[in-house]
């Protein structure tokens, strides 16, 4: 039986004498039930004693396989020969780092702060492996290595990399898959002989190797045979990674280095082993990996001497997998309490480490304990507070990632569609290779539920059970009634769920990393605030760079003047999006290279298209081709290409559009710029914003802290932007833009007073005057009730979980009066606080119905907006009234505001709302 829970004592390891010898053990206890349970002793014998040493009370221990160890009067467990014992099993450590800290501790920790920049070697090894994955689905050699060297164009050019020399590399690596590709075939009888491993080494072999392996292919693949990347997660012992390849269950792992030992090197053992463990627990029987050099079949045999074979097996017994239990337990426990890295190293020889000058740098700046030595000074206190600080709020934001990943196996499936996580029950269609050896799958939803899942998301396709049954990541192509994913293998297609990334926090780590660690003095001075921000002077006779507009422009004058940075605080409608695309252009005017970021994509490219508006073409947008919207994909840099072409085109860009999540790739943390402007900069957190801030001199952020705020599952300081931090610091680095151009007077009045001390206004007095009857609609045809331009109705519903079945029904209504008195269905937008409601409404009309978050940035000639809450408001609502705030200043000429007046009016911000209303 399996025991788990959490832990209320941890003894201390002792040796006892059996009739087995002297044994090493250590007594725990836990309360199996969590904090109902009566606690329990478990005791661990032999060599799980070393997971004891890293055990802490609080700390949640799992014992596989425990048997009852009932002694004297007290009820206990112990470890038999197949348990394994995990640390905090919901912490998922993923195998790379399994394999790095076995390497070296300070090389798992130095990885996760300063991730992985951009070298040839890891340019390589990516391209090396696409390689791999091809020949695997039946590709050509030489058609594989053309696209993927291909594909990897840009980061080769800005690597210095010329295309040919680095496609006869790449050719030379695969070689040596070939070769054992062909060998696996001999294996299995085919008649491939004497396609060995060793002879693969000049091109004209390699070619014919490649045509034996691909006429096994041509017959279709076996699929027990071989699998290409296969992404796995281990409920159990709290590990996940994504394998290389598996070949009749048994995992394969690719290196491009060399090796001439008879015997794969450590730490890649463990790393085939980790696979091992969590194909086992599918109820695989995993008991070789087998890791292929590819640089082997490269090697010189004149001059090189030892195994030159590129193919080492080895055989996976329960020793080493527990070896690699405990390895992820030291990590588990090493990051429990979310405090950042010690010097703690392991018995490494740093004088043959290629990380040696970070891991120096890293524990100078930090001041800790190291083998390697330090550089540099250590970090000012308030610097070194702010660093802990932020690593412990991305390390709770990563755990909150993790228990999504939980929701995979824990939930039902209903469950999850319920959180709006997954669709499920689809029926599937069709699975067809689409070239490349890529399937596209396609289903048919068999129900009208709405999910998180949109168009150009990375998903996990199922057979139905994403955790242990047959999935595959993909890319979700379409979603509609028919639902089109495409993936590396085929997947029966029944069901679809939202894939937890940690990218977002590994990316966020970075960026403090970056600037904390290695950014300029200067800048650090001024967030640490040590100093005020500062301001050049511009010629009192100049001229104004917005002529209607006096806020906009002395928003431009703040930005171009700002030595440090300036900050735009634009409420809703109030020409943000026009004024960053004026700075735009007079920063490039004074000769400054400028990165336009945001937060989303459809922020980057609506300033883009401001910019266009006005003119200005010369700005290359960096995204992907389903993040790029349709209109700018003409100036979307393209990676694939020549190498120096590519690096040409984006070093030569004096403007670049990119999401500041991009902002965090290795590409473009290679670049500089003079400006970093940066829009949604309320909705960043402050490490978000820093990606793109840190590419460059001084920065301008652009949001407004009244409406939504970083989008963060954790309870911590990332809630607060950096944006708002530096305008409550420095109000005078900043601009509040105060004439919108959305609203009528009586719409933008309650946000206006609410939430900008009533400074804002309309621009001009169309703006301020405008009614339905601008839209050719006679308000004498509308009911009496939604006659006013801002209306409030109150069905007398009642809330069912996060729904509310009868105000949709009268949310319908009001819909209708509007189109029935002439109102076109496409100028109206219906607001939910929930996807439950969204989807109640949904429904019942065709117009727009969204989350408020959906909403952002766009607006409606009319709004109508669900509360949803009934009786009271201690469920929640709209969670922060910011979200009201944003809600309510979508509209333009109308708004109707649907709820239940009594739970509106038992808090004062709603009850204030109401009276406006119903004014
Ligand atoms: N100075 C100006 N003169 C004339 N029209 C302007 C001016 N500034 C903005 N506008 C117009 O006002 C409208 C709103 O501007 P914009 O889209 O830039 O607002 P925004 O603040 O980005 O909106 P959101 O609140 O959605 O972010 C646009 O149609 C824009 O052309």
């Amino acid at each position: 039986m399996n025991v788990r829970g959490p832990l209320v004592a941890v003894g201390e390891v002792r040796q006892v004498s059996t009739r087995y010898g002297e044994r090493d053990l250590a007594e725990l206890t836990v309360r199996p039930d969590g904090e109902a349970g009566e606690p329990v002793t478990v005791t661990l014998w032999g060599k799980w004693t070393h997971t004891a040493e890293h055990a802490e009370v609080g700390m949640e221990l799992l014992v596989t396989d425990a048997e009852r160890d009932d002694y004297g009067d007290r009820e206990g467990y112990t470890t038999s020969s197949e348990s394994y014992v995990v640390l905090e099993p919901d912490f998922l450590v993923d195998v790379t780092d399994v394999r790095s800290w076995v390497q070296c501790p300070r090389m798992y920790y130095l990885n996760k702060l300063s991730g992985i920049p951009l070298n040839y070697p890891v340019v390589k090894g990516t391209v090396v492996h696409e390689v791999f994955g091809d020949l695997l689905r039946g590709v050509d050699l030489e058609e594989s290595i053309d696209d993927r060297v291909a594909e990897a164009g840009l980061e080769l050019g800005l690597l210095g990399m010329e295309r040919e020399e680095v496609k006869n590399e790449v050719r030379r690596n695969a070689a040596a898959i070939e070769g054992w590709l062909n060998q696996g075939t001999l294996a299995t009888g085919d008649d491939a002989a004497g396609a060995a491993a060793g002879s693969a080494s000049d091109d004209a072999t390699a070619d014919d190797n490649a045509t034996a392996a691909r006429s096994e292919w041509d017959g279709g693949p076996d699929e027990s045979e071989w699998r290409s990347e296969y992404t796995l997660i281990s409920p159990t012992f709290g590990i996940k990674g994504r394998a290389d390849a598996l070949r009749r269950g048994q995992p394969v792992e690719l290196k491009t280095g060399k090796n001439t030992n008879r015997e794969p090197r450590f730490q890649d053992k463990i790393q085939a082993a980790c696979y091992a463990l969590l194909l086992r627990e599918r109820g695989g029987d995993a008991d070789t990996g087998t890791l292929l050099y590819t640089k082997n079949t490269a090697l010189d045999r004149g001059e090189a001497s030892g195994d030159l074979s590129p193919a080492k097996e080895f055989s996976v017994g329960k020793g080493l997998l527990e070896f690699v239990v405990r390895q992820r337990n030291e990590i588990a426990a090493a990051e429990f309490d979310m405090s950042v890295p010690t010097g703690y190293e392991a018995d490494a020889t740093c004088e043959y480490c290629f990380e040696q000058d970070a891991c120096m740098v890293v524990s100078g700046r930090l001041d800790q304990e190291s083998k390697a030595g330090q550089i540099g000074t250590a970090l000012p206190e308030e610097e070194r507070e702010y660093f802990e600080g932020t690593y412990r709020a991305l390390e709770e934001e990563r755990r909150e990632t993790h228990a999504e990943y939980r929701k995979l196996w824990e939930q039902t499936a209903e469950e999850r569609a319920a959180d709006d996580r997954a669709l499920i029950d689809l029926e599937p269609i069709s699975e067809a290779p689409i070239g490349d050896g890529r399937w596209r799958l396609t289903a048919r939803k068999t129900t009208d539920a709405v999910s998180k899942l949109r168009e150009g998301d990375v998903a996990l396709a199922s057979d139905g059970d994403p955790a242990s049954g047959h999935s595959e990541l993909g890319r979700i192509k379409h979603l509609g009634g028919e639902v089109v994913v495409e993936t590396d293998e085929p997947v029966e297609l029944h069901r679809l769920d939202v894939y937890p990334s940690e990218l977002s926090v590994s990316r966020m780590h970075t960026a403090v990393h970056d600037f904390v660690l290695k950014g300029d003095p200067d800048r650090k001075d001024v967030l640490f605030g040590r100093r005020e921000p500062e301001f050049s002077a511009r010629a009192g006779d100049a001229a104004p760079f917005i002529d209607n507009n006096e806020a906009q422009n002395a928003a431009v004058e703040k930005a171009v003047t700002a030595e440090d940075f300036a900050l735009v605080h634009g409420p809703p409608g109030t020409g943000k999006t026009y004024t960053i695309a004026r700075i735009v252009r007079a920063l490039v005017e004074r000769g400054d290279r400028v990165l336009l970021s945001a937060f989303t994509n459809r922020a980057v490219d609506n300033a883009l298209e401001a910019l266009r508006e006005q003119r200005f073409t010369d700005a290359l947008r960096v995204g992907t081709e389903t993040g790029v919207r349709g209109d700018m994909q003409d100036i979307r840099l393209v990676a694939r290409g020549e190498p120096n072409d590519r690096a040409a085109t984006l070093n030569s860009a004096s403007v670049v559009a990119a999401t500041t999540s991009s902002c965090g790739s290795r590409t473009m943390r290679e670049q500089t710029f003079d400006v970093a402007l940066v829009d949604e900069a309320s909705q960043l957190t402050e490490p978000g914003t820093l990606a793109a801030a840190n590419l460059a001199d001084r920065f301008v952020l652009v949001g407004d802290h009244e409406q939504l705020p970083p989008v963060v599952r954790a309870e911590n300081r990332l809630r607060e932007s950096l944006f708002q931090r530096l305008i409550e610091a420095h109000p005078d680095a900043g601009v509040l833009l105060d004439r919108q151009y959305r609203m009528s007077q009586r719409i933008q009045a309650f946000s206006s007073r609410e939430f900008y001390d009533g400074k804002l206004r309309p621009a001009t007095p169309e703006v301020a005057g405008q009614t339905l009857a601008d839209l050719g609609v006679d308000t004498d045809d509308l009911p009496p009730d939604l006659r006013d331009s801002v209306a409030f109705v109150d069905p007398s519903g009642a809330r069912e979980g996060n729904a509310n079945p009868i105000e949709a029904d009268r949310v319908a209504e009001v819909v209708d009066a509007y189109v029935a008195a002439g109102v076109d269905p496409d100028d109206i937008g219906v607001i939910a606080p929930f996807r439950a409601q969204v989807a109640e409404i949904g429904r019942r009309t065709d117009v727009t119905v969204d989350t408020v978050d959906r909403f952002q940035g766009s607006s409606k000639e009319v709004i109508v907006v669900s509360f949803v809450a009934t009786g009271d408001l201690s469920s929640p609502i709209f969670e922060d009234t910011r979200r009201v705030n944003v809600a309510l200043t979508r509209a333009k000429k109308a708004l109707c505001l649907v709820g239940d007046a009594e739970a509106l009016g038992s808090e004062p911000f709603y009850a204030r709302m109401l009276d406006w209303a119903r004014r």
